[in-house]
């Protein structure tokens, strides 16, 4: 490689380094000083526009490739220090950018100074775009999407959107994604299938995809198997310069809405944005030697990123009356991003090669026109219906009420008051009837409510708040220091795994290359490097929850994808409460809200109650029919123990009045039976009058017990539960004297029996008697 000139003093380059537009910004710098809790507080649509910005163009050369270094390829371009290319061949040829970064640099470097301030800016409300731009294998689909070893922008992209999500307190987000491609001119959904040659229509907000299937996700790994499955729909074909050349542009769209987190979210503005993620199907060159296919796809490539250079230039221009947005579905699309409106970033890829110095060239005047593109970094407000999380959040905050006024029913149900002994059992046959009732309304209650926590659990796990309690060193903080990525085996398992690299193996993998990951990693302080070890368990872990995450996004009745699928959601409870413990990690929201009670009803359905929270609903759900079933049985036992009492007490009198006829001696006996009868009378009134006085008492207690689910039962029938206890642990000492009782009045009724044979033989003996007495008084006449 050429060494580096410094005496630029004419050409393109003088006159690029002398205009102020060239000033090398620094991207990362800028982005700190914004992002901070502040930032949300910046003026929005309509109001006063923030200071002017103008698009960042950066350059990123590649390593000659092993099939350029054969072939005795030279070194056409060179980047000259951090800001300029220069020609080898002609030296007064040189571009200023933002930032070139030479061929060994990775692509976490060019992410922290190209893509950083998008993504933050896309957080805060402003909109994004960043897009590749480069000739057929410069390094486009490198550079955007990477593959494990180097992930690419856009997976950086959707991590550090996680990141500043988690690192951003006070505020709740919704994200959602869409990944179309341009093939052949015609819109095709890579995360549907079935959506073809969509149509482009726009409204005041500017142009959108008619149909598109936008899906809610919760965690980088999410979004990466969702970009995972569209890669597989994507024209990919062979060329005789990219084995597996993009055949057509993608455009990957994360739509970001947040709004302050509070209790009511009424009122409060909604920050809206749209970050656009573009790879571009790179141009080709006259020397291809393309047929058939590859050829129509060659010119459509072409004619759109012709066009795409021809809006640049009349964006550019300043006299231009019309700017030929309609002119492909690229530049319609992009419309609003290349109108200025928003942060745009272009990342062009160029090779070194001089086989490629013409394409090279165009590609960075390409890149010096955009420079001049100015744009204005406002920050996008909404507050009507438009807005998802609007609607999800006012959705909860409707579905929280309604279980409240669940709740509030346990209190207004009118106890029993004014219980006496004369009407205890129409109130006891009113347990029997409510008891009924109970268990058919129980059902429907618990189902209704079940649906009401299910649906108020799914929403709420699509909205993402961070789960930091303490403010922690933010970048407002410490600006130049936020956190370097590492992605776990998770995100990793979905970037491509040196797909190219196998099936190049020739042709690339003696590329003059930098082994970005080891590099990135070699870079990392042991601090560093243990954050991102316990990073990498924690993307681990999501990616676990994940499975259970995508599931979902997908089983919410259509709430997380805009156009629905299905997958079945975790069938056992101990699957139901992993992936909540899992699912925390985003979300606290109903931890606080939802009182964990209610939680444990939803057994297919995961909730956010911890697995100690759901285990101990579980019992209290099992203690809850357990205690019905116990206060069924007492008051059947009660219901036996009186009748039998009752019998007992009338055999009793049938046998005292019997017996009454007796001697002196049988009628003392009588009487102190008598007493006894009249004692067990006595105590059965007394213990009936305490069951009523428990009654009242339980009564006095019902306004400070504490709501159960047993009580919510009894709400349903109309019944305190103090009530209901005091009732079961009355009954329970009924039955015991009653037992007591009983137990005397047999021993009492064997004795009278015992007694009455005696008075039998002692009637049989005075009877004897009488006839013997009567028999001698008349002998003793007779003689
Ligand atoms: N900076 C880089 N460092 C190492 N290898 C690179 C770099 N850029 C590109 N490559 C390698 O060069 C080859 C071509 O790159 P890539 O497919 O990304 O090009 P492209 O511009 O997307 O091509 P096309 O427009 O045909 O899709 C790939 O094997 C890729 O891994």
């Amino acid at each position: 490689m050429a060494s580096p000139r410094r005496n630029a003093s004419h050409g393109e380059a003088a006159r690029s380094d002398s205009s102020p537009t060239y000033t090398p910004a620094t991207p990362r710098s800028r982005f700190a000083a914004e992002f901070s809790p502040e930032a949300f507080d910046e003026p929005g649509a309509g109001e006063a526009p923030s200071a002017k910005e103008s698009v960042t163009a950066t350059v990123r050369f590649r390593p000659l490739s092993s099939r350029e270094i054969r072939q005795g390829e030279e070194i056409a371009w060179y980047a000259d220090g951090e800001t300029i290319v220069r020609s080898e061949h002609n030296p007064n040829i040189a571009y200023a950018y933002d930032r070139v970064f030479g061929p060994t640099t990775t692509t976490q470097q060019v992410y922290d100074v190209a893509a950083q301030h998008v993504v933050g800016g896309a957080m805060q409300g402003i909109n994004g775009t960043i897009f590749a731009y480069g000739v057929t294998s410069s390094g486009k689909t490198h550079t955007m999407h990477g593959d494990q070893r180097s992930p690419g922008i856009i997976p950086l992209a959707v991590k550090d959107a996680f990141g500043i999500i988690q690192e951003t307190l006070n505020r709740e987000f919704l994200l959602r994604v869409s990944y179309l491609e341009i093939y052949n001119e015609v819109v095709n959904d890579l995360l549907n299938p079935a959506g073809k040659n969509l149509r482009i229509r726009e409204d005041l907000q500017g142009t959108f995809v008619e149909g598109i299937k936008e899906e809610v996700v919760l965690s980088p790994t999410h979004v990466l198997s969702l970009i995972a499955a569209g890669e597989e729909h994507r024209h990919i074909g062979s060329t005789n310069f990219n084995l597996l050349s993009s055949r057509s542009h993608t455009i990957f769209t994360l739509t970001v809405e947040s709004s302050p987190f509070c209790e009511s979210n009424e009122g409060e503005t909604v920050t809206f944005s749209q970050l656009n993620l573009i790879d571009l199907a790179g141009s080709e060159s006259s020397r291809a030697e393309t047929t058939g296919a590859r050829r129509k796809e060659g010119s459509y490539i072409n004619k759109s990123l012709l066009t795409l250079g021809t809006v640049i230039s009349k964006l550019t221009d300043g006299k231009a009356t019309h700017v030929p947005f309609r002119n492909s579905k690229l530049t319609r699309l992009l419309q609003s991003s290349l109108s200025g409106q928003g942060r745009v970033s272009l990342i062009c890829t160029v090779t070194p090669a001089s086989s490629n110095s013409e394409e090279t060239h165009n590609t960075l005047k390409f890149a010096h026109r955009s420079k001049h593109i100015e744009i204005q970094a406002l920050q996008n407000k909404i507050i009507d219906e438009k807005s998802l999380i609007k609607k999800y959040q006012s959705e909860i905050r409707q579905l929280r009420e309604e279980l409240e006024q669940l709740k509030r029913g346990i209190f207004t149900a009118t106890p029993l008051k004014d219980v006496t002994e004369d009407n205890i059992i129409l109130w006891k046959q009113k347990l029997e009837d409510g008891n009924v009732k109970l268990q058919s309304r129980l059902e429907q209650e618990e189902e209704a409510k079940a649906a009401l926590l299910g649906r108020i659990q799914r929403l709420t796990k699509l909205i993402l708040v961070s789960t930091r309690a303490t403010q922690t060193t933010r970048s407002s903080q410490h600006p130049g220091t936020r956190r370097r990525h590492s992605f776990g085996e998770g995100e990793l398992a979905y970037l491509p795994h040196r797909r190219r690299d196998i099936i190049m193996n020739n042709y690339r993998n003696e590329l003059v290359m930098p082994m970005e990951g080891f590099g990135e990693a070699l870079e990392m302080s042991p601090k560093e490097e243990k954050q991102s070890r316990k990073g990498l368990l924690n993307w681990f872990k999501l990616r676990k929850r994940d499975s259970g995450s995508a599931t979902l996004a997908c089983s919410d009745g259509g709430n997380s994808s805009l156009t629905k699928s299905f997958t079945a959601p975790p069938k056992r409870l101990e699957d139901g409460i992993s992936f909540l413990s899992e699912q925390r990690t985003w979300n606290s929201m109903l931890d606080e809200n939802v009182p964990a009670d209610f939680l444990s009803v939803d057994l297919g359905i995961p909730s956010d109650s911890s697995p100690v929270e759901e285990i101990l609903t579980v019992q209290s759900v099992t203690r809850k029919s357990e205690i019905l079933d116990d206060v069924d049985l007492l008051r059947e036992q009660l219901k036996i123990s009186s009748g039998e009492a009752v019998l007992h007490a009338n055999v009793v009198k049938h046998l005292t009045e019997e017996a009454g006829i007796s001697g002196i001696n049988k009628q003392i006996e009588m009487e102190k039976m008598a007493n006894d009868e009249i004692k067990c009378k006595r105590q059965i009134v007394s213990l009936e009058n305490q069951n009523v006085h428990s009654v009242v008492d339980s009564q006095e207690k019902l306004d400070t017990s504490e709501l159960s689910p047993v009580m919510f039962m009894c709400t349903i029938c109309g019944f305190d539960l103090d009530l209901l206890i005091c009732i079961h642990n009355r009954l329970f000492h009924c039955l015991q004297y009653y037992d007591k009782i009983l137990k005397q009045l047999n021993e009492k009724a064997f004795q009278l029996e015992v007694k009455t044979a005696d008075n039998r033989i002692l009637e049989d003996q005075l009877e004897k008697k009488v006839i013997f007495d009567y028999m001698f008084r008349n002998k003793r006449k007779s003689l």
